[in-house]
């Protein structure tokens, strides 16, 4: 199995195991969200070791292993992103897998198991087109940052909120939305196979200084992120620009 595909199948997997979890009922609120982040878990992390003894993983649910510093290939995985959003019924959470290799972003998957969708650098997703005249920002719905909310002014955007780093960026892929800005924390789990599936799909993906995305860093926090249609990233890279 590729890289990609392993991805994708967990990820998949993973997202059937966190719908039965909550269909089961057994569970509510934090209880049911920390029961599915831990099971999650440890379905991708026993399918990693199978598959992919060699490699390290850095995962939001698990210690850390210092480690994979100096390691090449890295799986960067968040079992459930969206935790609040999954324990409270919505639709809006994802099950994040993905390998960088050397830092960088190489093959990943996002699954949306409660709107039964999985996207992964290895299936065709081409770019959508342009729906409305007016760009759509999607920002958290629980943490909009006010850099998001002042490029929306400036550059006559409509602002749109929605649960899960994963989700959001997926709703770019999808041309629900244009762009994806967020600052003020984030972590490298939270962004790194959004946007791997993001850069497959053709669309921009950078920090909001424009610099690139680097995965496996010795401090996880990665805080801030721009997904969006490749022809808005000058204008919303320089508009933030000129906001700081
Ligand atoms: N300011 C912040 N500091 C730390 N993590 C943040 C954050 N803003 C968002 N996140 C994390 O990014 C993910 C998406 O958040 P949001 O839904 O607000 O866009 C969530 O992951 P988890 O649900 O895996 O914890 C959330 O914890
Ligand atoms: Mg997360």
């Amino acid at each position: 199995m590729s890289d990609a595909a392993l991805a994708r199948h967990l990820a998949m997997q993973a997202g059937r195991l966190l719908l039965d979890l909550r269909s089961a009922g057994n569970c509510t609120g934090k209880s049911l969200g920390d029961l599915g982040d831990r099971e999650a878990n440890s379905l991708i992390l026993a399918g990693l070791r199978e598959e992919r003894p060699a490699d390290f993983v850095l995962s939001e649910e698990s210690r850390d292993d210092p480690r994979r510093c100096g390691g090449s290939r890295v799986w960067i995985v968040d079992p459930l992103d969206g935790t609040r959003e999954y324990a409270s019924g919505r639709d809006d959470w994802a099950v994040h897998v993905a390998l960088a290799v050397d830092g960088r972003p190489f093959e990943g998957a996002v699954a949306v198991p409660a709107r039964d969708r999985v996207y992964s650098t290895d299936l065709a997703m081409p770019v959508p087109v342009k729906r409305s005249t007016r760009p759509r920002l999607i920002v958290s719905r629980s943490r909009c940052p006010d850099l998001a909310l002042h490029v929306a002014e400036r550059i006559g955007a409509d602002t749109l909120t929605m649960g899960s780093a994963g989700a959001k960026a997926m709703a770019v892929v999808d041309g629900d939305a244009d762009i994806y800005l967020h600052e003020g924390g984030q972590y490298e789990w939270d962004n790194c196979a959004p946007a791997a599936v993001a850069m497959a799909a053709g669309l921009h993906a950078s920090r909001v200084d424009g610099s690139p995305l680097i995965y496996n860093c010795a401090d996880p926090l990665l805080p801030d992120l721009l997904i969006c249609r490749r022809e808005l990233a000058a204008s919303v890279l320089q508009t933030i620009a000129s906001l700081r």
